[in-house]
């Protein structure tokens, strides 16, 4: 993983994204864009928090608004959670929420809804039953329909069964419309059009998805000159990131709680600390939180004076992932190091006596697989996740690793919690344990009507392959409320903003691999870095040095650790940055291509759209601003002398 290559892995934006949600917005709601007025008008009445993450159903959101339908659907969908609780395996409930949640615009959740709900059906009917937990499950449904209808008649419920087989159907392909996804939508429409082949509903919504599929692609034939972007971005369905605002909003909050457990972790070595930061060229301090109220914005600081080429953390994890299955026994399954001569002696390779498709490096990793995730992944296969897909997907389209890496991250979780269980003690929510909770997502501001970014979406990565995987670690996704549709994606969205991504070819293959670090996840960027980071593999530019431990011992090649080391001196109290861009300054030129400084910047707009707030950043600034003022004074005169 060399240093020039690492980047802060984000998911936003790719050059796809003017094919998906833009265009659509742009149909539907013209005003949002153009005039400002409309935008007061809209932030005094609208309650923008309920507009959706749908980039498709934005202008259909602002008119159920306006007719004053919201408060009944949000209480609409209160009851629905509420009669779920005590009939988990009635179909019927799951296709109504994931209607009501298409029409509020959340199609993301919508779709996952209506998977939910084509689960339960295909197990009652005996179809995909691999992807039935608990067991008994079709029995369970049909039991829940036959309560429900006050009869056990099996052909009244065969025909309740083939009607909801129907409904689930056009709500999944109507949420996956919403969410741009326009290829999953065909490949569902297909299917259900195989089912019902007369019904006017689907083939109305086949022939939307195919207008605008091959407009979609039309459109982006004349921006990629290669067949694999072309597909990537006409297949990758675009959604805004949003917070759901039906969920408890402290599963959104880190306490000052969460901010000491992070800096017991950090204070061994006594080198740096998580503190909150104000972002800006503005010396501003931070506001101290009270104890249940959120942190804020963090970042990491020097805990004392440090000298350049000091090493400030070595941050090992667990939580880092590749495209090559663990069962390959290419690398080690806590740590990632490579297992293959000549990093890895054949007789120093640990193979656990539990299962035989798992490896270690060390008798360490061994012990803390065995005590921690490897408990719930044991002796179950995952290989479909990795069949034939590669981290960036199959043909490319979207990413795989964010379901690869879900897997890991539900497996630490739930290892904790039978630990927790065993101890008598509560079971703490996914969004609030320590290894997701610390991870902030990037939300737009608040009040942004309509936010710059959509993000790739995509029905198997982020619907399928998550709910598969907490069925196969033994999660009862119909009766345990902390794993919804919505959990999920804000732990994809939190870890989309945190992970940072790089390339290795220790095993002979070029990989990508995927970290989330838990510390290192801290640091903010700056185009002038006072700290270097580094992955671990080895290669003629990178020294010895970088290997090293922060006890001096030598780590494994190719493990999930980052190095950070000062890259000048640095005084105690100052904010501790890195590069999120490789060299920031580019290759030096100003041209347009990929490794110049606007492209650079360009990337950079995923987090921040005015710079980092560093020297350099602000006086790009006063530049765009000048030229915009010129341009808006050419604008003016041009217009005024048209009017004479
Ligand atoms: C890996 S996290 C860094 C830690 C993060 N600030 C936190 O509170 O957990 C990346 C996020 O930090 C923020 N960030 C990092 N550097 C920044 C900068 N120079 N200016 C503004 N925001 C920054 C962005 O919101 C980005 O999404």
């Amino acid at each position: 993983m060399q240093g020039v290559e690492q980047t802060l892995a984000s998911g936003s934006d790719s050059p796809g994204n003017g094919g998906g949600g833009e265009q659509s917005v742009q149909i539907l709601v013209p005003n949002l864009e153009t005039a400002s007025d409309d935008l007061e008008y809209l932030k005094a009445r609208i309650r923008i928090e309920w507009l959706g993450t749908s980039t498709f159903f934005l202008a259909h959101n602002v008119e159920l608004q306006e007719g004053g339908h919201l408060e009944g659907l949000i209480a609409y969908r209160k009851a629905l959670v509420h009669d779920m609780s005590i009939s988990p395996y009635d179909p019927s409930l799951r296709i109504d929420i994931s209607s009501v949640d298409s029409k509020l615009g959340f199609t993301d959740t919508g779709a996952a809804n209506a998977h939910r709900a084509m689960i339960l059906i295909e197990a009652a009917l005996k179809v995909n039953t691999f992807l039935q937990y608990p067991r008994n499950l079709g029995v369970l449904v049909h039991n829940a329909i036959g309560k429900r209808l006050g009869t056990d008649s099996p052909i009244i419920i065969a025909e309740e069964m083939t009607s909801l087989q129907l409904q689930a159907y056009q709500e999944l392909v109507n949420s996956l419309l919403g969410c741009g996804a326009l290829w999953d939508g065909l490949v569902q429409v297909k299917a259900g059009l195989k089912r019902f082949p007369r019904d006017p509903e689907l083939l109305e919504m086949q022939g939307e998805l195919k207008t605008a599929f091959l407009a979609r692609h039309n459109g982006l034939k004349e921006l990629f000159d290669n067949e694999r972007d072309i597909l990537a971005s006409s297949r990758t369905g675009k959604i805004y990131q949003k917070k759901y605002p039906w969920m408890a909003q402290d599963m959104y909050i880190r306490t000052p709680g969460l901010l000491r457990k992070v800096n017991k972790g950090l204070a061994r070595h006594g080198i740096c600390e998580v503190k909150a930061v104000v972002f800006g060229p503005a010396l501003q301090s931070p506001k101290m939180a009270m104890e249940n109220e959120d942190v804020g914005p963090l970042g990491m600081f020097a805990a004392r004076d440090i000298k350049m080429d000091e090493r400030i953390l070595v941050d090992h994890c667990v939580t880092g992932i590749s495209d090559v299955s663990p069962a390959k026994l290419h690398h080690c399954e806590a740590c990632h190091a490579a297992l293959v001569y000549p990093y890895m002696a054949p007789s120093d390779i640990i193979k656990p006596t539990c299962c035989k498709s798992v490896a270690f490096c060390s008798q360490a990793c061994h012990d803390t697989a065995l005590a921690g995730y490897h408990r719930v992944t044991c002796k179950k296969s995952f290989d479909w996740l990795f069949q034939d897909q590669g981290l960036m997907g199959k043909d490319g389209c979207g990413a795989r690793w964010r379901a690869i890496m879900f897997l890991r991250i539900a497996a630490v979780l739930l290892a904790d919690a039978k630990e927790r269980g065993k101890k008598g003690e509560p079971v703490v929510h996914p969004l609030q344990h320590p290894l997701v909770a610390r991870m902030a997502a990037n939300y737009p501001p608040a009040d942004q009507v309509q936010p710059e970014v959509s993000h790739d979406w995509q029905h198997f990565e982020n619907v399928v392959a998550p709910t598969r995987i907490l069925m196969q670690l033994g999660i009862n996704i119909f009766t345990d409320t902390n794993w919804t549709p919505e959990v999920i994606q804000t732990i994809f969205w939190r870890v989309e903003n945190n992970a940072n991504m790089g390339k290795t070819n220790l095993t002979g293959k070029e990989i990508i691999m995927v970290n989330v670090n838990p510390n290192y996840l801290f640091f903010n960027h700056s185009c002038e870095p006072n700290v270097s980071w580094h992955g671990a593999v080895p290669s003629g530019d990178v020294s010895i040095k970088w290997l090293e431990g922060m006890n001096g011992e030598i780590l494994k090649p190719g493990c999930s650790a980052v190095w950070c080391i000062a890259a000048r001196d640095i005084k105690k109290g100052e904010e501790l940055k890195i590069s999120y861009v490789g060299n920031p300054l580019g290759s030096g030129g100003d041209g347009e291509d990929e490794d110049g400084r606007p492209a650079k910047r360009a990337w950079l707009e995923k987090w921040f759209d005015r710079g980092c707030g560093c020297r350099i950043c602000e006086e790009e600034n006063i530049e765009i601003d000048r030229l915009e003022a010129n341009e808006l004074e050419k604008q003016k005169t041009m217009e005024m002398e048209s009017d004479l």
